[in-house]
């Protein structure tokens, strides 16, 4: 930490939107590097929970918003239309394989998204019941809150008819199978007991982020799709921080070969402004007007960063680079297990990595304690990550996509030395930063 910024931030800003684990203050950033106020650089291996998609600074983002905003085709798509939106939009739907009509509604988060699409759904089929996760973060406003399952969100209302499953995790498997067929069949025994026609839509993230970063087990999602379509569930991928290159493929559902019915993208689609975008059927989209709109929705800065970042995908092929970068990352991490006991687990797709930390291998105990004293002394020594899962205990990789190979092995230095300096870091120190 630099100077007092970090002190004015807690004089200033109220405690209701942080989610705090030391005490990172930052006054610049460039490529994957934060800077604090006294020109310390640090490795952001979050990239901002996945939001800085191409890292901070990226020439195509300051070149693509400083010509926006120097020009702003005014500042929303609510009553007028704006040619940088209409231009995502149109990109957008050419990345789409969905049959039919489709089109895209467009919001500031990830939360907006997913609670845009389930009003919609709701409206256009009358039906209210949703499946959702254990787990599973889709967002903090009352509306994306009541068909999550994240811990964070226990105490939120619930969507009538919630049927909340088992994420399946093949490292902490339901029921003790790891294919992932018990929740299926759990599935089916939820639906069989509730009136046909009742469940709106199914919310999935292809791989649970902040539930652990879990990637499912092979052909999961086909199956639970198929199973929703036999009773006209509408299928909702949640892609908000997986999607968009990171996992190793454009869209995270590519990995196994289904098509959702509506996909959810937030986060990295901004590059670091405020930018999310639903695709989804025609008549789901259009069945009301001024319906779900919010002052600044389709902003045409925003929708040039967005434009700028699904470029900048193709011209430098990140997907391609993502599953090559992934593979060395996880590989480094591997490496890392030999010498520290705490890693229990190494999961993830492209540069979506989860390191899961154990007490003991055998019993798989959760290491809480040890996981934010592993942050705390990274964010001492230069990396900056975060963990995730209901045991407070993944450690959550989702760098900017343009982090280079060099970097990542740095990362991955850096990271050992915070293993093996764990001990340096006091529980009174980390009792001052409340995680979640
Ligand atoms: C799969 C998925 N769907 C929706 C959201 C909500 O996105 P916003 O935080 O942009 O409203 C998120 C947000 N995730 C949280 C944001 C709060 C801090 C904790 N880490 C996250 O990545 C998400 O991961």
């Amino acid at each position: 930490m630099a100077g007092n910024l970090y002190g004015r931030d807690g004089a200033t800003i109220g405690n209701l939107q942080k989610l705090r684990f030391f005490p990172l203050a930052v006054a610049g950033g460039r490529g994957p590097r934060l800077v604090e106020e006294d020109g310390r650089e640090l490795i952001d291996l979050s990239g901002a929970w996945g939001a800085a998609s191409l890292g901070y600074g990226h020439p195509a983002i300051v070149e693509a918003v400083s010509r926006a905003v120097a020009n702003p085709a005014g500042a929303s798509i609510l009553s007028a239309s704006n040619a940088p939106a209409v231009a995502l939009a149109e990109r957008l739907l050419a990345t789409f394989p969905g049959r039919g009509a489709h089109k895209v509604w467009f919001g500031h988060s990830g939360s907006d998204a997913n609670e845009a699409t389930y009003r919609a759904i709701t409206r256009a089929t009358g039906r209210t019941g949703v499946i959702a996760f254990i787990g599973a973060y889709h967002g903090c406003t009352v509306g994306s809150m009541a068909f999550s399952g994240h811990s964070v969100h226990a105490d939120a209302a619930k969507v009538d008819g919630l049927i909340l499953l088992p994420y399946p995790d093949p490292y902490r498997p339901y029921q003790g199978d790891p294919t992932g067929d018990a929740v299926l069949a759990l599935l089916k025994e939820r639906l069989a007991a509730v009136p046909a026609g009742s469940i709106a839509a199914a919310f999935i993230e292809p791989i649970q982020s902040d539930g652990g970063l879990i990637v499912p087990p092979d052909g999961f999602l086909q199956k639970f799709a198929d199973i929703c379509r036999a009773h006209s569930i509408l299928v909702v991928c949640d892609e908000v921080k997986v999607g968009l290159a990171r996992s190793g493929r454009l869209h995270c559902f590519e990995h196994e070969g289904f098509v959702p019915d509506i996909l959810v993208l937030g986060k990295g689609l901004g590059g670091g402004l405020p930018l999310s975008a639903v695709i989804a059927p025609a008549e789901i989209l259009d069945c009301a007007s001024a319906f779900a709109m919010q002052t600044l929705h389709g902003n045409p800065v925003c929708a040039a960063a967005g434009l700028a970042v699904l470029e900048t995908i193709e011209a430098e092929d990140l997907a391609a680079a993502a599953e090559h970068k992934g593979k060395l990352l996880r590989e480094g991490l591997a490496r890392l297990a030999e010498r520290h006991a705490l890693i229990g687990d190494i999961r993830g797709r492209g540069l979506a990595c989860g390191v899961e930390l154990v007490r003991n291998r055998q019993s798989r105990e959760p290491a809480r304690a040890e996981t934010a004293k592993l942050i705390y002394r990274a964010y001492e020594l230069g990396l900056v990550l975060y963990y995730v899962g209901m045991n407070g205990n993944v450690l959550e990789m989702t760098p900017p996509l343009t982090m280079t190979e060099g970097e990542i092995s740095q990362a991955v230095n850096l990271l050992d030395q915070a293993f093996t300096e764990l001990s340096t870091i006091s529980d009174a120190v980390i009792s001052q930063f409340a995680g979640w």
